[in-house]
Formats: structure tokens, sequence, C-alpha cells
């Protein structure tokens, strides 16, 4: 087994004997009451929330809200100024990065624009945290490259490079990048960005297959209300209303928070709340 521990890292319970994929290993994440800024500048105040085991929570909000910056805590990349983000019960900062690499991916919003790498070269960049220096893949890595490739329909795309690619068809390798880290907790930032409506729909399905402890962030409401188990609605750097999708995205608070006039029905199809906006006029 790779273990790549560091005497004094915290140990989570689920670890033991799960290293080398996520199997049916489920974590929590806890982000309690974070305070995040920039340069002084508070955009994230008192954010509390919890995703949960298994589950898809989706964070949704105008722009500038402070989706991106609560995603980015998550995944490390920024300190937050108070308050925790805890991995089953253990302060991701506590976590050496192969480790933390090893329980949480991420799709962040800054999409990679200058990866001089061909296609799975940078999807095979999400098995590092389990190589040894200068082992290179084996073939389970080579395995799980080619898995994630397939599932965000890229296979066939392999050998291009990177920075040749459209919009849509990057944003499909990052997410593969993703799923080939084989993480519990998936952070995702505006997945569906670029994407044409089938694979918008591909990928959400994918989502709610694997049944990893996601945390997204969407601009599309109704793509929010089907995928969803639970939603947070941010607006101007607080959560402003938490629960199921059915529960919070009512007409009030598309009005109050997003300005919008909206009915909310039922889809004929599949029976998921149903925004329809009036794009005539505001709120
Ligand atoms: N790198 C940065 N430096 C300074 N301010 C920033 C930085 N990134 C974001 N901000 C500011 O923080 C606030 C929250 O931005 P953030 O990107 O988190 O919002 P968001 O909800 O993800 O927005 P969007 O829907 O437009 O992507 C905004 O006022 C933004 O201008």
């Amino acid at each position: 087994m790779r273990t790549g521990r560091r005497a004094g890292d915290a140990v989570l319970p689920e670890e033991v004997g799960a290293e080398d994929g996520p199997g049916e290993r489920r974590l929590r994440i806890d982000i309690e009451d974070l305070n995040v800024a920039y340069a002084g500048r508070t955009v994230v105040a008192g954010a509390h929330l919890i995703a949960a085991a298994g589950e898809i929570t989706g964070l949704v909000g105008p722009n500038g809200s402070g989706k991106s910056t609560l995603l980015r805590t998550v995944y490390r990349h920024l300190k937050p100024v108070a308050g925790r983000v805890l991995l089953q019960g253990t302060d991701i900062r506590e976590l050496s990065p192969v480790r933390s690499a090893r329980h949480i991916a991420a799709l962040p919003q800054e999409r990679g624009e200058d990866f001089e790498l061909t296609v799975r070269e940078v999807v095979a960049m999400g098995r590092t945290p389990y190589q040894r220096a200068f082992a290179g893949e084996d073939a389970a890595d080579r395995d799980m490259v080619a898995r994630a490739l397939a599932d965000v329909g890229m296979a066939d795309h392999s050998a291009r490079r990177f920075t040749e690619l459209s919009g849509g068809e990057r944003q499909r390798v990052l997410l593969a990048r993703a799923f080939a880290q084989a993480t519990d907790v998936l952070v995702l930032d505006e997945p569906t960005n670029h994407l044409d409506i089938r694979h918008q729909v591909e990928l959400l399905a994918l989502l709610r297959g694997h049944r990893r402890t996601t945390l997204v962030s969407l601009h599309d409401l109704n793509a929010a209300a089907s995928v969803c188990d639970r939603l947070h609605v941010l607006h101007e750097g607080r959560v402003v209303a938490s629960g199921a999708p059915r529960d919070v995205l009512r007409p009030a608070l598309l009005a109050e928070v997003f300005g919008v006039r909206a009915a909310v029905v039922e889809h004929p199809l599949t029976g998921d709340p149903l925004i329809a906006f009036d794009h005539r006029e505001g709120a």
C-alpha cells in the first residue's frame, strides 16, 4: 500500500486499507463559521454548511456572492480568516498536500489555460498523489486514466494537445483529471460551464451515478434543482437559505436574491421543481 503519510498527519477513520480508490468510503465535509477575505475585504462571512457523505450539495447564488471563494477554501487554494473546513472531523489544514489530494479533488475555475500537455497527460496528473517520486504510472493508474477519459467522452482525443481543445472539451478533460484522482470528495466550480446541453446532462448523470461527496457550484438553477440533494444559497457572502431544492427555490427567494420573476412548477418528465423564468421582466 502507498500511504505517503508524514509523522504528525491526522488519521482519518475511514482511511485504513482504502488508499487506492474511493470504493465505499464516504466522507463528509463540515464548513464551520467560515470567513474568507481578499486583501482585508471579507467576501464569505460566517458560512456554515455540511456536504453530507455521498450526497450532492449545491451552491447557488448571483455573480460575486462568494461561491468560488468558498470552494477555493475547501480545496485549500485559500486560507480562511476564521472558521474551519473539516473532512470527517479533521481540519483539512492538518493534512499534508498529498493526503488532502487523495481525499479531495477539485475542478477549479482557473482552467489550466497554459498546460503544454496532451489530454492524456493532463488527466494522468490526477494520479500523481498516489505515485512515489520517479516511480511513474502502474497498470492501475493507466486503467483509471482510461476510465476517466471514457467517462467524459474524451477517450478518442487522448493524444491531442490540451491547448488546442475547445472550452467545453477542456472542461471535460479537467473533470476527467478530478475523476482520475479517485477521491471521496469532489469540489466542482461550475462544472457545466461551456458544455453543450447533451454533455451537461451526461455530466450531471455521471455525478449522480458516482455518489461521491460532491460540493458543486451551479449557475443553472434547474440543473441544481434536479441533481442536488441539498442546496445552499449564497447572497453577498452569506448563506441565506439551505435545504432540499424544492424548499429553497421558491419565487420569493428567486426575486429577493436573484432579482428575477419566476414561477416554480413541476417538471413534466421528472417531477423535479422546474423554474420558469420571466425573461421579459425583473422582479
Ligand atoms: N482573487 C481575488 N481577489 C480579490 N477579490 C476577489 C478575488 N476573487 C474574487 N474576488 C471578489 O470576491 C467576491 C466573491 O467572488 P467569487 O468569485 O467567490 O463569487 P462567485 O459567487 O463565484 O461569482 P460568479 O458567479 O461570478 O463566479 C467578489 O466581489 C469578487 O470580486
